[in-house]
């Protein structure tokens, strides 16, 4: 499917959009209730990544495929591993077969896990058969996916004794480990992160809990991306539901990130909603960011300092070459063809200020939903198409119907290319 989108005036009109439960949350919750099914979860993610979780999850023996999802991946290796009786082939698509999951790996085989490498060393597929692990400590390379180490904390509670582990290197994507000790602690398991040091508590059985998830940080910043983009149009505003301002998500740092690009964020907690506005202010000449607590900001922020014509220089991005696709090299191709002066290396971007965006650009997604997500926005700067737009499905099946309320000029055409 192809996205034709065209630059034309769309209204003023004030927009309300629901996006549904954050996927992060939503995949740690689910294997917390595979757990404990005393527990029950509301405003659960919409995205296949979240769907074939659940399917996985339903399987004790025989072949499950996650396809492009991550978390589904690590996830589901450390619960099979902790699953005694559990004998499972667990793949995915040729993108996750490239993805390296040793660290974690070599962490559940340290506490007695029976793991097996079907293709490649490091690599999915793995034959896992799952037994009661006894151990309690172990250690973890932190500084390639924080996935791995919430992978482990979340079946620490089906270990007899717990689980103490030890973090070496500097930790990545730290607000990620965090939301999962938080969710463990909502549910009331007890645990601690300080010092590169986590524990988390075993327990057998936990009280009727009920969940609401709040939506996705990362599927907002698309909107944000577009409130910036829309210069004149100064009436523009879009209400995103349901968001509040106790975030567990590290991507909520988008209201400050996005402020100093000229969006103003308003919570409304009797309604859950934030309401997105254009403030009038001067931007800067050039955005400085780190970003290595919400890596899955980076491609909406380097299109629209793109989009802005600002320069910007962001760090801790060594990420991002082993998420669904390289998103360094991805973001250089793509922005290139729309005239960008950029450079990449092993974990940082430097976009050049320009004035000149090129137009009736085809854009490729690289089956990563955030390249069709993140350049969606610039069509209120120029018409372009995205090529293989169907991908946004990964984690916001929604996406295309709900940048079509806010009056973007986008017609999909079912064909292939
Ligand atoms: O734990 C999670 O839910 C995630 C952690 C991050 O990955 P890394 O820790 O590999 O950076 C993030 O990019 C991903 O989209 C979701
Ligand atoms: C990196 C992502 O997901 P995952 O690593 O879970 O595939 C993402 O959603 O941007």
């Amino acid at each position: 499917m192809k996205a034709i989108l065209k630059r034309e005036n769309f209204p003023s009109k004030n927009i309300e959009i629901n996006i549904s439960g954050s996927k992060s949350e939503s995949n740690r919750m689910l294997i917390l209730q595979a757990q404990f099914p005393s527990i029950s979860i509301e405003n659960l993610s919409e995205s296949d990544d979240t769907k074939v979780l659940q399917e996985g999850l339903k399987t004790t023996k025989g072949i499950v495929d996650v396809h492009h999802a991550g978390t589904a991946m690590r996830f589901l290796t450390a619960y099979f591993a902790a699953k005694d009786g559990a004998e499972i082939i667990l793949t995915g698509s040729q993108r996750m077969q490239e993805r390296p999951i040793g660290i974690l790996v070599d962490a559940l085989k340290s506490l007695g896990a029976e793991i097996e490498y079907l293709k490649n060393e490091d690599f999915p597929p793995l034959k896992i058969i799952g037994k009661s692990l006894q151990k309690s400590e172990v250690k973890i390379e932190a500084n390639v996916s924080s996935q791995y180490i919430s992978a482990l904390m979340l079946v620490a509670p089906m270990l007899p004794k717990g689980l103490k582990i030890s973090l070496e290197g500097k930790t990545t994507s730290i607000p990620y480990i965090e939301m999962t000790l938080s969710l463990l602690k909502s549910i009331g398991i007890k645990g601690s992160f300080s010092n590169n040091e986590i524990s988390i508590a075993s327990v057998e059985k936990i009280e009727k809990t009920s969940l609401v998830i709040e939506s996705d940080w990362s599927s907002a910043s698309y909107f944000y991306s577009l409130v910036a983009l829309s210069g004149e149009k100064k009436n523009f505003e879009i209400a995103l539901s349901s968001f509040s301002k106790d975030s567990l998500q590290g991507d909520a740092a988008l209201v400050q990130i996005y402020d100093s690009l000229g969006v103003r964020t308003v919570f409304d907690a009797s309604n859950r909603t934030i309401s997105l506005s254009k403030k009038n202010t001067e931007l800067p000449d050039s955005l400085i960011l780190d970003l290595s607590n919400t890596p899955d900001l980076a491609q909406t922020i380097a299109v629209t300092c793109f989009g802005l014509g600002i320069s910007c220089k962001l760090t801790g991005l060594h990420t991002l070459k082993i998420k669904e696709t390289d998103r360094l090299l991805a973001l250089k191709n793509e922005l290139e063809k729309l005239g960008a002066t950029i450079q990449v290396d092993e974990s940082s971007l430097n976009l050049e200020k320009s004035s000149k965006i090129n137009s009736n650009i085809t854009i490729e997604t690289y089956q990563d939903h955030r390249m069709a997500m993140a350049f969606a926005p610039l069509s209120l700067k120029t018409n372009l198409t995205i090529n293989n737009a169907e991908v946004v499905s990964k984690s916001y099946p929604n996406f295309w119907n709900d940048i079509q309320k806010t009056g973007v000029g986008l017609e999909l055409m079912n064909f292939d290319v």
